[in-house]
């Protein structure tokens, strides 16, 4: 993810409407004792059989895990449970021939959703493209693509984003291009934490992940002080003004989240001696901020987060 890394620092060292502020970094650093180690399906949400259905269920719910904000009822729990009670219902509904052929109105039927889903040709879209991936390459099975890169989490995520171009998240910023790949890298972390880092979760590099760029984490970095927004940016986000996809600013909210989150990790290495794992840092944020339902964050159509 030397990539990820890389480009993200280099966005906050130019960045004009985020700022990553050290003296925050060191502030929220100091006020942890302990990151609290927050279970991965802490909400008890998803499906898990310990075996390869587990795995085509996490890809599928990958895929489809982008922007949910446009409907204020809608949110990531309906997306994990709904895929987890229709898998339940039919062990075949994700079969690759199956999910070549899903329409809008099946989807919605699927997750027991009442109107369209945000960008719901897109999702359906995203799933075609992966159905007839996974059966070109994988015999239609995500856990043959999983035993394809050996335990690496930088393998699978370069073989997933090179293969299935909808997990392509990047982004040219000032002319540089910009990896950000959060759905690819939340697909690693999420078999590591379902399978508890064994069998298809067990990835020798499991450290190489960033953080997901996502709407939350930004939030609530700024609430913590690690971010700090240009009042133009803070003005467009309180106003729920719409920020497009592949501008400066939401590059930058991006970005300076990933660095701010890696340099979160260095300190508290620094500091405790402890090597805290960025997915562990995610996760700990990320619940935080589900949590907090008057955290006001960017909106930006999307399908990378
Ligand atoms: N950075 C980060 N972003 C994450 C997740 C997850 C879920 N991870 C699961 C894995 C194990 C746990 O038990 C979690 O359930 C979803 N998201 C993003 O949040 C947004 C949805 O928000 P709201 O509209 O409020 O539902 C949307 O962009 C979605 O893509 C995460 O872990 N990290």
């Amino acid at each position: 993810m030397e990539e990820v890394r890389a480009s993200a620092a280099w966005v906050a060292s130019c960045s004009s409407h985020v700022v990553v502020d050290s003296a925050g970094i060191e502030r929220a650093v100091e006020n942890i004792q302990e990151i609290p180690r927050i279970e991965w399906d802490f909400e008890g949400i998803h499906y898990f059989d310990n075996g390869p259905l587990t795995v085509q269920y996490l890809f599928v719910l990958d895929t489809l895990n982008f922007c949910f904000w446009p409907d204020k009822d809608l949110s990531y729990d309906h997306l994990a449970s709904g895929l987890k009670a229709a898998l339940e219902n039919d062990k075949s509904v994700f079969d690759a021939d199956r999910l070549q052929k899903f329409t809008g109105p099946q989807l919605r039927d699927l997750l027991k959703w009442p109107r369209p889903l945000p960008l719901e040709d897109e999702r359906i879209r995203l799933l075609h493209e992966v159905g007839f991936e996974l059966k070109r390459s994988f015999g239609g099975k995500a856990s043959n693509l999983v035993e394809t890169c050996g335990k690496s989490a930088a393998k699978l995520v370069a073989t997933v984003t090179s293969l299935f171009p909808g997990f392509r998240d990047h982004s040219v910023y000032k002319g540089h291009q910009v990896f950000l790949y959060k759905r690819a890298q939340i697909f690693a972390a999420d078999l590591f934490g379902a399978f508890k880092g064994r069998g298809y979760g067990e990835f020798t590099d499991i450290g190489s992940i960033t953080i997901f760029a996502d709407y939350i984490v930004p939030a609530v970095l700024q609430q913590l002080g690690v971010l700090k927004y240009s009042s133009t940016l803070v003005r467009m986000i309180e106003s729920d003004n719409e920020i497009l996809s592949g501008s400066e600013e939401e590059v930058e909210l991006r970005a300076c989240s990933i660095y701010a989150v890696e340099k979160m990790r260095d300190l508290l290495r620094v500091k405790s001696g402890k090597q805290v794992l960025s997915i562990e840092l995610d996760l700990w944020l990320w619940a935080f901020g589900v949590r907090c339902p008057s955290l006001r964050h960017h909106r930006t159509l999307s399908i990378y987060y």
